[in-house]
């Protein structure tokens, strides 16, 4: 099952020539820099800018052949845009006026959302984050085969942010629905994507899974603050008499093999079994080619060079190393690259601090 998007238009200064197919179900994030055409192609998919030219398929329906209203797809945008005179309840009753017919479980959206509690209020009352779920939950409602969202968490402040990133994450977790999702904060890629679609000046640069993508040196995303590898992960165990909590890799962009990476982080109070993902930054793994006596550092990871990529500038190095079935990404000197004598299909050894690891 899939989501494939190809869309020709011109505006009098831009033009988007894009195309993209992500599995669907699954979070897939437009992602680059401001003015890169985002919101112009969630806009030509949703049927509210009328393209030069647009096919969006979606699990063999051609959604672009059907006039807006008959494409059911939900909007999120970045101000909520709830009716102000209507109660949160009759705002979500709204977007199940629209569903088709079929049983439909408002609770357990409601509850996903934490939204219960709030049924009676006006918009005007709630706060930032309480209506962009508000928002979330009434597109939900309308049972969307698509849900799409333009920077559904732009206008809130950080603390906003962190209220309703985990929200986002449970919708994607227990929901079937795909989603689109257009986002220039890296954080929230990281955390939610499953897909990532990199954009920059109307084209499409790169598109994959997020770890794929966000590891790969000859993207822009390796050459920025952003650097890093993104793996989802499991816990394996914990080790309380060193305060540890043992991962496990699942699922990674490398290729096929068989037993997934363990990184040691700092102990996390969830349960073994547990499935989050994380980010270990570039600018945080050192290379070496044998295996360091007595150092702080508790992941010590055997590896293989997959790509070495000098930046433009000459000043860093990117290193791809495969770990199992997950990709790190290392910065480099190019001096310590020639010390090393780096190269693809080198056996290395990625060396990081559990503490350098970011539990998403
Ligand atoms: N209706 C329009 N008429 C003319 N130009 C437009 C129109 N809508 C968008 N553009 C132009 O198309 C380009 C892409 O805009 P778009 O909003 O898709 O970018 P974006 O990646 O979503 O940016 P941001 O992250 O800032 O929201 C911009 O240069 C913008 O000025």
């Amino acid at each position: 099952m899939s989501l494939d998007v190809f869309l020709r238009h011109r505006f009098p200064d831009f033009s988007a020539d894009v195309s993209f197919s992500a599995p669907a179900p699954g979070v897939t994030a437009l992602f680059g820099p401001s003015g890169c055409g985002k919101s112009t192609v969630l806009s030509a998919v949703s049927g509210l800018l009328r393209a030069d030219e647009v096919r969006v398929v979606l699990d063999g329906i051609v959604l672009s052949d059907l006039p807006p209203e008959r494409r059911r797809i939900g909007v999120v945008f970045q101000e909520g845009r709830l009716f102000p005179h209507l109660s949160v309840r009759d705002n979500l009753r709204y977007g199940l006026r629209r569903a088709p017919p079929g049983p439909i479980d408002p609770d357990e959206t409601v509850e996903l959302l934490g939204i219960g509690h709030l049924l009676k209020r006006y918009p005007a009352t709630l706060s930032g984050g309480e209506r962009q779920r508000v928002a979330i939950g009434r597109a939900l409602l309308s049972q969307p085969r698509l849900l799409v969202m333009d920077e559904p968490l732009a206008a809130l402040d950080a603390a906003r942010k962190a209220e309703i990133l985990p929200y986002l994450a449970r919708l994607r977790d227990s929901l079937r629905t795909p989603v689109l999702y257009v986002s220039h904060a890296m954080e929230e890629v990281a955390r939610l994507a499953d897909t990532l679609v990199l954009m920059e000046a109307g084209r499409v640069i790169g598109c994959g899974p997020v770890g794929e993508i966000a590891a790969r040196a000859d993207l822009p995303l390796a050459l920025g603050n952003d650097a890093g590898a993104i793996i989802p992960a499991e816990i394996a165990a914990h080790d309380d008499a060193r305060a540890l909590t043992v991962l496990r890799a699942t699922g990674g962009a490398a290729g096929a093999s068989s037993e997934g990476a363990r990184f040691l982080v700092p102990r996390i109070g969830l349960p073994p079994g547990s499935r989050l993902r994380i980010r270990i930054p570039a600018s945080d793994v050192v290379l070496a080619l044998e295996r360091p006596a007595r150092i702080s550092a508790n992941n010590v990871i055997p590896g293989t060079v997959r790509a070495v990529r000098e930046a433009p500038g000459g000043r860093l190095a990117l290193v791809e190393i495969a770990v199992g079935d997950s990709l790190l990404l290392s910065q480099l000197t190019p001096d310590s690259v020639a010390q090393l004598e780096i190269e693809a299909g080198k056996p290395v050894l990625a060396l990081f601090k559990s503490i350098a690891v970011q539990v998403l």
